[in-house]
């Protein structure tokens, strides 16, 4: 399944890039004057190879959920359980994710991939749990390649039934206390980066913790062979739900849906995604900039810019539901604004 999603995704569409532009340069405003949302736009219709392109509507959050190992190295101030409780709260409607969701009509499914704790079954949540949690990345690998395997198809799969179900456009969001270390290092290594960049405070850590978070991230990367294959280095420092994230990236880009990426951890999730198939990008919208210092450099890594700096860093999905307006309102513009010539409006050089 990996190596069919890998092999679906295609470059971006030529000649629906073409036209997508021209047809931004007819419609009634100033040539560029809606700034990145026109490259916005244009960058959708290559992704779905046709102008315009479908409305990024009807959206699915997907929130993968897992523990952490290395969590027992007091990394995060938040117990473990609180990943379960947070879960819980998803499910209940409770969280900020709910809310902003409900703001712009989003579904909000919950994938377990890893959650320490049994879950009981609920309505939205989808029980896929490999294991729980993963092993401490600071004492060994993480996870085994079958592990990180089996995490990648069941994101694939949830990409696949929430698009099978009608979502036209897919929302990371994830839940796992500990697990901006991961992401840390999974940064490290995907961009050659120095620990100290890419390592931040988390949900909130005080300086003697970030000192030690930034020594396991160095240590946890220097066990990591020069030779190591982007699978490798998945399953020896990532999370469940960083692979299940990256899976539901590339399960999205090979649908030639949309993918809107939250936070630091969906950042880590993409590079992964990105290593194993570069031409998933094209399929990739920033939602926001995480304040993580690890999410900006994935982001440049893999070049994309973000479409809200609020400062957050929740995780959930949160900062990539904020987002999803704006991306509506892009692929929006080239259905329904009018151009110069059917409104009889006169053009820049007098021409209408
Ligand atoms: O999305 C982000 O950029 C982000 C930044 C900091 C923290 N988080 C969330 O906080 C949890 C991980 O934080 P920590 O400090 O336990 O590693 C996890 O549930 C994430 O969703 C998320
Ligand atoms: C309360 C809480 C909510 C979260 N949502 C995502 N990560 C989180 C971490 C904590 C601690």
């Amino acid at each position: 399944m990996i190596e069919e999603t890998l092999a679906a995704i295609v470059p971006p569409d030529e000649a629906a890039i073409r036209d997508a532009r021209a047809l931004q340069a007819r419609l009634t405003k100033p040539p560029g004057s809606l700034g990145a949302l026109e490259d916005l736009s244009v960058r959708l219709a290559g992704l779905a190879g046709t102008c315009p392109p479908p409305l990024p509507a009807p959206a699915a959050v997907a929130i993968f959920a897992a523990d952490h190992g290395v969590h027992a190295r007091g990394v995060s101030p938040w117990p473990q359980e609180v990943t379960a409780q947070m879960v819980a709260n998803f499910l209940a409607g409770g969280a900020v994710v709910n809310a902003f969701a409900a703001q712009t009509g989003a579904t909000v499914t919950v994938v377990d991939v890893g959650v320490a704790a049994d879950l009981p079954t609920a309505p939205g949540l989808q029980d896929r749990k490999i294991a729980r949690g993963t092993a401490d990345l600071s004492a060994g690998p993480a996870m085994t390649a079958d592990q990180a395997r089996a995490a990648l198809e069941a994101g694939i799969e949830v990409a696949r039934g929430l698009v099978a179900d009608g979502a036209r456009c897919l929302v990371t969001g994830d839940m796992g206390i500990a697990n901006t270390t991961a992401s840390a290092a999974l940064i490290a290594a995907y961009t050659g980066r120095p620990a100290e960049q890419v390592t931040g405070l988390g949900t909130g850590i005080d300086p003697a913790t970030h000192a030690r978070k930034i020594e396991i991230v160095r240590d946890a990367l220097g066990r990591l062979p020069a030779s190591a294959g982007p699978l490798e280095i998945l399953a020896e420092v990532g999370g469940l739900e960083h692979a299940a994230l990256a899976g539901f990236i590339l399960g999205g880009a090979a649908q030639r849906v949309p993918v809107v990426l939250d936070g630091v951890i969906a950042g880590a999730a993409a590079l992964a995604a990105a290593a194993l198939a570069p031409g998933v990008v094209g399929a990739c919208v920033a939602g926001h900039r995480s304040a993580e210092p690890g999410h900006s450099a994935a982001l440049a890594h893999l070049g994309l810019e973000p479409l809200v700096d609020l400062g957050l860093r929740l995780g959930e999905g949160t900062g990539a539901v904020l987002a999803l307006p704006l991306v509506q309102s892009a692929v929006r513009v080239l259905h329904e604004v009018a151009t110069f010539d059917s409104a009889g409006v006169t053009g820049k050089d007098g021409e209408s």
